[in-house]
């Protein structure tokens, strides 16, 4: 019988050292490592709460490729994923960000304003559900979105994939972030694993298996970081 793995996919941590030494810190944007250097003497324990250098690289050339002027984000933390895609849109570009937590938020800050992108993000302090479901109901913003980036209370994420399906457009992009969870998806559930593992890897499996049946949707579970979920909505 296994353990529950470390809080990594790639299995060898000289590969994964070697692509972020030879691949993504070379490219990473000098205020993005400046916040995640902030983060992580900020909060030493928590900055593995920030999405890591190759993952936030994907999904600035994904939003390039997209050429996405409108997105929404559901959990900011300190705002390297948030950084990422306000560097990759275009100038006239509008993110809404929601998170309950303004003050790690404002650890990120400065660096957002240092790469002259504050002015594309539009932050809510607020809980996701309320805000979400006050967007729609709202009914100026249905289909308005090209993407979306999930990285916030892994329970809710299907709650959110409906919201979601509301706010972006047909042809836009859901991003779902951890969604191997450190590949406790595919252990077994008798295997040892501490309690949070345990529930969040049931949140994932219980999602992973809802989005790859979704018609509404075309998905790919990609095996960068903790796993990226991409969903295109068709209808
Ligand atoms: C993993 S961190 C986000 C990391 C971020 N994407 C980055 O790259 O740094 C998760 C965030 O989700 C937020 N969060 C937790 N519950 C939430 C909720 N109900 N609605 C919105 N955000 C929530 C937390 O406050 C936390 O900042």
């Amino acid at each position: 019988m296994g353990t529950a793995p470390e809080k990594t996919i790639l299995k060898s941590s000289a590969l994964q050292k070697y692509i972020l030494e030879t691949c993504a810190y070379p490219r990473e944007h000098e205020q993005l490592k400046e916040l995640r250097e902030a983060s992580f003497k900020k909060y030493p324990f928590l900055s593995v709460m920030n999405v890591p250098v190759d993952e936030g690289i994907l999904l600035s050339m994904l939003i390039k490729i997209m050429n996405a002027k409108k997105t929404i984000e559901i959990g900011v933390f300190t705002g390297y994923s948030l950084l990422c895609t306000a560097l990759a849109l275009p100038a006239d570009a509008k993110i809404l960000a929601v998170d309950p937590n303004r003050e790690a938020y404002e650890v990120g800050l400065p660096f957002i304003q240092k790469a002259g992108v504050e002015q594309k993000i539009n932050f809510i302090e607020s809980d996701a559900s309320s805000f979400l479901n006050a967007l729609i109901a709202d009914g100026k913003e249905e289909g308005a979105f090209d993407f979306a980036f999930v990285d916030a209370n892994k329970e809710d994420y299907i709650k959110y994939h409906e919201l979601l399906l509301k706010l972006v457009k047909i042809g836009g992009i859901i991003a779902y972030d951890n969604t191997l969870w450190s590949g406790s998806v595919a252990v077994a559930e008798n295997d040892e694993m501490n309690e949070k593992t345990r529930k969040c890897r049931k949140h994932f499996i219980e999602l992973n298996s809802f989005l790859a049946i979704d018609p509404r949707i075309e998905s790919s579970l990609i095996s960068i970081a903790d796993g990226l979920t991409l969903c295109r909505r068709l209808y």
